[in-house]
């Protein structure tokens, strides 16, 4: 039975018997019940469930009541911590001194009893005691007996429980790194120090000929793989071919060994294979393949392809592109952080965007910048609207979702992109009419395949997100905010074909002004890699929360200061230059799970 992790509410009081504590019971316990009611009714698991909480039993108005909560919340999978008080406590006899657990304290406005003052207090302790502590305080002063959540106490209870869940959901889970070094890429080097220290993930290694050995034991459900390939057939709408009309040379001719026709068959049998080997199958254990039933306890994966798998067999990108996106050939379900290239650090970054938003994630190269004089040159079209400071064009094969085309439609039939529960039929369908698939290039995929091709619909709000290594300093995030672009057809046409024109496009511009933002070239100048990955909507303001939990500082960004939500001891290490805060608090803290 699957124990979901979940955020331990603390309703914290002082301990004082003979007329305070009982005063303050109801009111405490109101605002623990009050806080779990809108974490559960608002945010869900990636699976879709609802979120879940668990209240302590009794409010904790000292150590002994401390220790009996933490002693209650060992078995319930708790990764996060709210302490809830109205009043004044005794800081260090009642806050949470677990150093695995993720922390905030939400001090309630009133003055009759000072909460805001054990909030404070307690947050010192927490600073010096090297517990980071998310502070939650509102604004305006409420009446004593008002048990309704001011909307700027809400926005934060919820982006702390958002980013937490994000957190517990990834501890104790799987990159599954199959194959190794992509073309040298270096993020395609999985390092199982920060998969470990900073997620408290697990790394498992998988040779690419294991998906060869499945295939040749009949190591998957034929049944499914049938399904798939009737699916395929109905569903993919094959594209243009580029190698048509093409003389190859020898040694590519030479090294396809699957015949052209049987690409699909090889490929519908690959996806379900790679999926089972991620998450396991009931089925093979049925077919008597118990070990391979288990799957490998993955949360995220990445595909190497390139090139020892790709310079002869067919391209993953089918697989990659499936994975990502809301639905396969089952239906809605949900989508996956998979890398191309095995990018194991844009992995994470997916991972960290679907997670926070339960929506898909598109991995891009940031391939090109098209400044508005280079698009006038080559096709005369002055760049307007979002796109007049010109745009980045994201494409890679693989791994972008084909939710990416935005032609899900919301509630009002807006186009959106959308978590895997609220996708219908027609979302599906439409997501997969708006995209073909055209044989792989040749001259880069020897072994042939299909590589998903469409562009992004709509303009929609777009965060873009990076994970880096920095060579003595550690992780560090970057991302940027947004929104896609829709080119005149004709427009795109020209700039698309002047690159890969069988993959998936999204143009993308950010949003300029912040430091570093100066330019959309000065943003593809400054970010750390050659790919990114992006999601629905601007969340940013989230993606810092969240780093800073993991200790992961950001090092770019284009969130206004406003919006920024850390924990309250980063503001021990400086106010006004809050990025070189961020990298030293996060360096004095070190990861989380430094064992
Ligand atoms: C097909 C090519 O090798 C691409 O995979 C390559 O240009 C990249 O995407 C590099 O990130
Ligand atoms: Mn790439």
């Amino acid at each position: 039975m699957k124990v979901y992790p979940k955020i331990g509410i603390r309703p914290v009081i002082d301990g004082r018997q003979g007329g305070v504590r009982e005063s303050l019971e109801e009111q405490t316990m109101a605002m623990a019940f009050a806080a779990q009611t809108l974490i559960e009714t608002h945010l869900h698991y990636a699976d879709g469930s609802p979120a879940q909480c668990v209240v302590a039993s009794t409010t904790i108005g000292g150590r002994a009541d401390a220790e009996r909560v933490r002693q209650e919340f060992l078995s319930q999978n708790v990764c996060a911590t709210l302490t809830v008080t109205p009043c004044w406590c005794y800081g260090t006899e009642t806050m949470d001194l677990d150093p695995m657990t993720v922390k905030a304290i939400w001090g309630f406005n009133g003055t009759e009893r000072p909460g805001a003052v054990y909030l404070a207090a307690a947050a010192a302790a927490a600073t010096q005691y090297g517990l980071p502590t998310f502070k939650i305080y509102g604004h305006d002063v409420q009446e004593a007996d008002d048990t309704d959540i001011p909307t700027d106490v809400r926005e934060k209870l919820l982006s702390f429980a958002r980013c937490a869940l994000v957190v517990g959901q990834m501890r104790g889970k799987s990159y599954v790194n199959i194959g190794a070094c992509a073309m040298g890429i270096a993020g395609s080097q999985v390092s199982t120090e920060f998969f470990g220290k900073y997620l408290g993930m697990g790394v498992e290694y998988v040779d690419m000929t294991e998906i060869l050995r499945r295939m040749t034991l009949e190591i998957y459900d034929p049944d499914e793989v049938y399904q798939v390939r009737t699916w395929i057939a109905e569903k993919c709408h094959e594209g243009v071919d580029i190698n048509t009309g093409k003389s190859l040379p020898d040694i590519i001719s030479r090294s396809k060994v699957v015949p052209a026709d049987e690409d699909w068959d090889f490929i519908a049998k690959q996806a379900v294979i790679v999926r089972d080997i991620l998450f396991g199958n009931q089925r093979l254990a049925d077919l008597g393949w118990l070990e391979e039933a288990r799957g490998h306890n993955a949360i995220a994966g990445g595909f190497q392809g390139q090139r020892q798998w790709t310079d002869w067999l067919p391209n993953g990108d089918f697989v990659e592109a499936i994975m990502a996106s809301t639905f396969d050939w089952s239906g809605p379900r949900q989508p996956t952080a998979f890398a191309t290239e095995n990018d194991t650090l844009n992995g994470a970054a997916m991972l960290f965007g679907t997670l926070l938003t339960n929506r898909a994630p598109i991995f891009s190269d940031v391939r090109t910048y098209w400044s508005p004089e280079a698009v006038k040159r080559v096709t005369g079209h002055t760049l307007q609207g979002r796109a007049v400071h010109g745009v980045l064009h994201l494409i890679n094969s693989g791994a972008t979702a084909l939710d990416a085309t935005c032609a899900s439609r919301d509630a009002e039939g807006q186009p959106t992109m959308k978590s895997f529960w609220d996708m219908q039929p027609e979302d599906v369908e439409a997501c997969l009419r708006a995209t073909d698939w055209c044989r792989a290039n040749y001259e880069y995929f020897r072994g042939g395949g299909f590589s998903s091709h469409f562009k992004t619909l709509a303009e929609i709000p777009l965060t873009m997100i990076r994970v880096n290594l920095v060579d003595g300093l550690g992780p560090t995030l970057q991302l940027a905010e947004g929104y896609t672009c829709v080119l005149p057809e004709d427009i795109h046409q020209v700039l698309d074909e002047r690159t890969d024109k069988t993959w998936p496009t999204t143009w993308f511009a950010p949003r300029l002004g912040a430091p570093g933002f100066e330019s959309v070239y000065e943003v593809m100048s400054a970010w750390g890699a050659n790919h990114g990955a992006s999601v629905f909507g601007h969340v940013g303001a989230d993606l810092l929360t969240l780093a800073s939990m993991l200790r992961i500082p950001v090092t770019l960004h284009n969130v206004d200061s406003s919006r920024i939500f850390r924990p309250s001891s980063f503001g021990g290490f400086g106010t006004k230059e809050l990025e070189s805060a961020d990298v030293r608090a996060c360096q004095a803290l070190g990861p989380m799970y430094r064992g």
